[in-house]
């Protein structure tokens, strides 16, 4: 679940990213997030995953306040929440297997849990022969992947996805959203940043459009209000 009330975002600048931003979003719920270049879309799920502090308002996340939340506290917090990213920032030294598994690890998750949920997260985004490969030798789509792998290994209750398709071609864009949609039903809380409106017409999920920090609409297609399976 994830709560803002009359949230502001003031960077040290000055510039005003996010104003009075208010609405709720329930556990399970998939929602998507557009608005124009420098609307704010990068800043609201910054604050969701504790990148950036809120100047003004309430921020709950996880049942957590997350003003309350101290600088020794924002690693725990964060395991609460699956990130991903456009660029997904893999490490390239690594293999697919130890790049996923790195918030088990930080997690000081046992040895024999590790391999079970690795393999299991690989096998959702359908790479589970990839495991030993370098990241360098797979396609961007594939490295897209393995960044959602290691966002869903640790069974977060939020994931947030920061322009997850932005490089990728339609069709690839359309499965990684897919992928997204079904981490949805199963109770996972999704809030997906894009500026590519097919798309998210497409999957007809609720979407909050920011217009220079603000919220000026919060749609939800019919298929996507409670009770109608979305
Ligand atoms: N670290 C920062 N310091 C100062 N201003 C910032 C910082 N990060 C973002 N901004 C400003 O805040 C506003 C919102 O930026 P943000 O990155 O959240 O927008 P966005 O909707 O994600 O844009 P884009 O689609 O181009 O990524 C912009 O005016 C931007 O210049």
């Amino acid at each position: 679940m994830i709560r803002f009330e009359q949230v502001g975002k003031r960077y040290a600048s000055g510039q005003d990213a996010l104003v009075d931003l208010s609405f709720e979003i329930d556990a399970g719920e998939m929602v998507f997030v557009t608005g124009h270049s420098g609307a704010g879309k990068s800043t609201l799920l910054k604050l969701i995953g504790l990148v950036e502090r809120p100047t003004r308002g309430q921020l709950v996340v996880n049942h957590a306040d997350l003003a309350r939340v101290r600088r020794g506290g924002i690693a725990h917090a964060r395991r609460g929440i699956g990130m991903v990213f456009q660029d997904h920032r893999l490490l390239m030294d690594r293999t697919v297997f130890d790049n996923v598994a790195l918030p088990l690890l930080i997690a000081g998750t046992a040895r024999e849990e590790i391999g079970k949920r690795v393999r299991a997260a690989l096998d959702k985004v359908g790479l589970l022969a990839k495991e030993k490969a370098a990241p360098a030798t797979l396609s961007s789509g594939e490295q897209q992947r393995v960044g959602i792998a290691r966002a869903i290994v640790a069974k977060p209750p939020v994931i947030i996805a920061d322009e997850p398709t932005g490089n990728l071609d339609p069709q690839l864009s359309a499965e990684i959203m897919g992928l997204f949609a079904e981490f949805g039903q199963v109770g996972t809380t999704v809030l997906v940043a894009s500026h590519d409106l097919m798309l998210v017409r497409r999957l007809g999920k609720r979407v909050l459009v920011l217009d220079h920090g603000r919220l000026i609409d919060d749609f939800r297609p019919e298929s996507a209000r409670p009770g109608r399976g979305a």
